[in-house]
């Protein structure tokens, strides 16, 4: 009769059970348009980094089932929000639909991840950027957005020429006081998901009158007391490219946000401004790239014995722990008890 094989108790397993606090990727979604394909791309894009955490789409209600099954096809996992509208204002907003990124603010309720990393559906991850889950808590991060767009034409700041990528080109006048706070841009950050501060921000964004850049300019005042920059690698704005190219390194480039007008990869046509340049034709087809790599795909695994449906992208870290744990385990015979 076969020796039975157990553990000896004496081995203790060579690594503690694998339990990460809940982190995870957020984006958000609205309406039936074509967004849905960013975001496609951007779980595409995750998961080629081999990140270790899912992403979760919020999308607002006129976000249609189909594009819904083809975001929980893709391995993302998805959470209908509510819309969020800042008071009736006459505020001509830089866009006309950034009323609607208000309802960003809902995954401040996400109170099951301890940390998150919003991403706009806009932005492509070529490089994994999972550490960014272990900065200090406490803090809100993101990069630090540049004034020197046309969208930035109705602020004083544009108008005397004055950015804060490169706050030495023109100084800010003594006579107008302070120089802006640092200001980032709202389609990247690290954050910690927070009754007390959902409330709060949905307390204040009600008495707070709306202004050209939307929920970007709420959280930048929100915040302001605990933003700290983060390199531009994290989130690109293209229009750094012809604006600040000193302030970047092409090659440190992890995340890159398409918010150029004319360079939504899903819709780029290469007729506006800055569309022909070379690095914005490699960034368009670098995304493309990953859309269309049928092998980035999300593959389910096979239903576990309970019947539960492991999720490929984040079980695979949690999987290999527990097969290099058992390769270390020695097994001893021992006398069957029969
Ligand atoms: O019709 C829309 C417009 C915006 N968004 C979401 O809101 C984010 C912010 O809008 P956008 O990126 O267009 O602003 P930008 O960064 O270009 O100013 C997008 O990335 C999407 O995640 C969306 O889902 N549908
Ligand atoms: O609703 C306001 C939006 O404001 C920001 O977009 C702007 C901003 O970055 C400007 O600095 C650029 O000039 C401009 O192109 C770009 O669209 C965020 O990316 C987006 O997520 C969202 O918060
Ligand atoms: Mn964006």
């Amino acid at each position: 009769m076969a020796p039975s094989l157990v553990p000896a108790s004496s081995v203790k397993p060579a690594t503690k059970p694998v339990t990460k606090p809940s982190r995870a990727f957020v984006t958000f979604l609205a309406g039936n348009g074509d967004y849905v394909k960013g975001v496609v791309g951007l779980a595409k894009g995750l998961r080629k980094t081999k990140t270790a955490y899912p992403l979760v789409v919020a999308v607002l209600p006129d976000v249609p089932e189909e594009h819904r099954r083809i975001l929980e096809s893709q391995g993302c996992i998805v959470r209908e929000i509510e819309p969020v509208y800042p008071p009736e204002s006459q505020t001509q907003f830089a866009m006309a639909y950034y009323v609607i990124n208000y309802s960003k603010l809902r995954i401040w309720e996400f109170v099951e991840y301890s940390k998150m990393i919003y991403l706009d559906g806009d932005i492509q991850v070529f490089d994994n950027i999972d550490h960014l889950f272990d900065l200090p808590d406490g803090y809100f991060y993101a990069v630090m957005d540049c004034f020197c767009e046309k969208t930035w034409s109705h602020t004083l700041q544009y108008k005397i020429g004055y950015c804060q990528q490169c706050p030495e080109r023109v100084t800010w006048p003594s006579e107008l006081g302070q120089p802006p706070s640092l200001y980032f841009n709202a389609g990247m950050f690290v954050y910690e998901p927070s009754l007390s501060t959902y409330h709060d921000l949905l307390k204040t964004v009600k008495v707070t009158p709306p202004t050209s850049f939307a929920e970007q300019d709420f959280l930048n005042m929100y915040f302001r007391s605990v933003y700290k920059p983060i390199p531009v690698d994290y989130n690109l704005v293209l229009a750094m490219l012809w604006r600040h190219p000193e302030n970047v390194e092409i090659e440190k480039v992890k995340v890159v946000h398409y918010c150029a007008a004319g360079s939504k990869p899903w819709r780029y046509t290469g007729k506006e401004e800055n569309m022909q340049r070379e690095d914005i034709k490699m960034f368009v087809k670098n995304w493309w790239d990953i859309y269309n790599d049928e092998s980035l795909d999300y593959k389910k695994l096979p239903p576990a014995a309970d019947g539960d449906q492991a999720e490929a992208v984040n079980m695979q870290p949690f999987l290999s722990a527990l097969s290099e744990a058992a390769c270390a385990i020695q097994y001893v015979a021992a006398p069957s008890a029969a």
